[in-house]
């Protein structure tokens, strides 16, 4: 009996504790028996005994009120600098105000106040954010905000808009990594697990956050836009919807996954759908941002990335701060691997940790100018035009994090990566065969470790860290393609297509047979 593809793989259509409050140390949790009491260093206002999970709301409470009556006030701070500024730079703007580069036309970063944090040693913020994971306590209960103290101090708890995104699963690929690589200590870090499916949750929470801040102080913020690949778009149409915020969206014209569309249609974004690319979106959106009071909410904006820093510090935290020897990372416009990079550096300058863990940023061989600039010896950067490719969502020729990306992987000694649409592909099938349902800019991350275990650069008992970076279910057409063979010149090895048979015993039990004959015994 032949196997051939049924008809449902025909193509798609189309394409409050405060933080002056001790946590209260759990029973049964065994990270705090090694870091008991937090110590702080200087004397500080008292840690009262009062923990997250010992505040009981009152009936008429919500847990904003509920929060509010917790809140105490502290002395953490962050503004805008120029990225890697000179050290006699005195350039710096508040958080409210509305600025994304800076007087050079240069990035901007958030800088956080580093000595008031020091006032606390790094057992203290293990202990406080350890406290925090899994509460309902506002904002806290998400990821991003039980780490509050390190991405937006100085918000009030009321502006905040929030899904209680974070706290993503890091698991074990043990079948995968054993079998197709030869290691015992393979992780994935599934930031797509989220609210809208991938980790511009993250940062998004923060931005729309800090936006619902401004529009209360009554700044000229009408709306909030980005230009999007499909990720981006999906968060922030979700965050503004939330918070009844208008929402703006650029997207490339037949260039994302239905599944990535309908979320800001669903969602009630104004969308324009763009005949260019998302190179072409980017350039659009900035230019409109300059005219129109609408805050531009990619991640040029330096809001996003402390957002997304935590899932760095997530990482650390889920393997009790151990350090992991690698952290793999698909690139596109390449903020992310900056936000790790930051959320690292933070552990390691405020002592939670004593190394920093080396960074691949992967990139897909369509899309790759991170990659031919890193194999040129880092010699000048250039911009290109960026090919289709599987992994939609980094189809990215002008990065607008370029020199952040390359900040943090020479800090990092770190290395770049690039797949072919083959060997990207192949990768998720890989990976999907066992168990998991990875999106294929996952996969670009997975060829890249890929490539670095055979050529020995990773061993076989490095702890490494893929991160996955959006749930497969956005991008089903890809796997549909990928799985009835119809990409042309790509031979779809480990294609596993349904197999069409006549409603009948008979027939069913010669196609049974068969399939059992050629299965391993146990
Ligand atoms: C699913 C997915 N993975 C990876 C990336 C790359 O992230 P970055 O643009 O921060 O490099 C993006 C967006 O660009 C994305 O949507
Ligand atoms: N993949 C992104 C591309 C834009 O990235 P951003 O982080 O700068 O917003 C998307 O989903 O739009």
């Amino acid at each position: 009996m032949a196997a051939s593809s049924s008809s449902l793989f025909n193509p798609a259509t189309s394409t409050a504790t405060s933080l002056f409050q001790n946590p209260k140390p759990k029973l049964n949790n065994h990270r705090l028996h090694r870091h008991p009491k937090p110590t702080p260093i200087f004397t500080l206002p008292p840690i009262t005994a009062t923990s997250s999970t010992s505040t009981h709301r009152a009936a008429h409470e919500d847990i904003r009120e509920e929060a509010r009556r917790h809140a105490k006030s502290h002395n953490f701070s962050a503004k805008y600098v120029p990225f890697n500024a000179s050290p006699e730079s005195t350039e710096s703007y508040s958080l409210d105000e509305i600025v994304y580069r800076s007087r050079s036309g240069g990035l901007l970063d958030v800088q956080h106040d580093m000595d008031a944090l020091k006032q606390f040693d790094g057992n203290y913020w293990k202990s406080l954010f350890d406290s925090r994971v899994g509460k309902t306590n506002w904002p806290y209960g998400s990821g991003v905000w039980s780490k509050k103290e390190w991405v937006l101090p100085e918000i009030d708890g009321d502006d905040i808009v929030s899904a209680f995104e974070g706290n993503s699963n890091l698991f074990w690929a043990e079948r995968f990594g054993k079998q197709f690589l030869g290691m015992s200590d393979l992780w994935v870090k599934h930031c797509g697990i989220s609210h809208t499916g991938s980790f511009k949750d993250l940062g998004m929470t923060v931005l729309v956050s800090q936006v619902n801040r401004l529009r209360k102080m009554k700044r000229p913020v009408v709306g909030v836009g980005c230009a999007s690949t499909g990720d981006t778009s999906a968060a922030l149409s979700a965050y503004c919807a939330s918070a009844g915020i208008p929402s703006i969206v650029f997207l490339p014209a037949d260039k994302i996954s239905m599944a990535q569309l309908v979320q800001p249609i669903a969602n009630g974004a104004f969308v324009l759908s763009i005949d260019t690319d998302f190179d072409g979106c980017m350039q659009l959106i900035r230019e409109v941002t300059a005219e129109l009071p609408i805050y531009l909410a990619n991640s040029l904006n330096s809001l996003r990335l402390e957002g997304q820093k935590t899932a760095a510090i997530e990482i650390l935290q889920q393997f009790d701060w151990e350090v992991p020897d690698w952290v793999i990372v698909p690139g596109g416009n390449l903020g992310n691997i900056y936000a790790f990079y930051k959320g690292f550096k933070m552990c390691y300058e405020l002592g939670l940790v004593d190394k920093m863990p080396r960074l691949v940023c992967a990139q897909a061989a369509n899309a790759n100018p991170l990659y031919l600039h890193y194999k040129s010896g880092w010699k000048d950067f250039k911009a290109i035009k960026a090919n289709t490719t599987f992994a939609s969502a980094i189809q990215i020729g002008d990065p607008v994090s370029i020199d952040r990306a390359v900040f943090a992987l020479k800090n990092c000694n770190g290395i770049v990566e690039e797949a072919t649409e083959e060997e990207l592909m192949d990768a998720m099938a890989q990976a999907d065969s066992t168990g998991m349902f990875i999106c294929p800019h996952t996969g670009v991350a997975l060829t890249a470790l890929f490539k670095l275990r055979n050529s020995g650069v990773i061993g076989p008992n490095d702890r490494t860290v893929v991160v996955s970076t959006a749930h497969g279910l956005k991008f089903t057409q890809s796997k549909v393609d990928y799985h009835s063979k119809s990409i042309p010149d790509m031979s779809c090895k480990f294609a596993n297509p349904p197999v069409q048979v006549k409603a009948d015993f008979g027939a069913v039990m010669d196609v049974l047979k068969g399939y059992l004959n050629k299965t391993p015994k146990v």
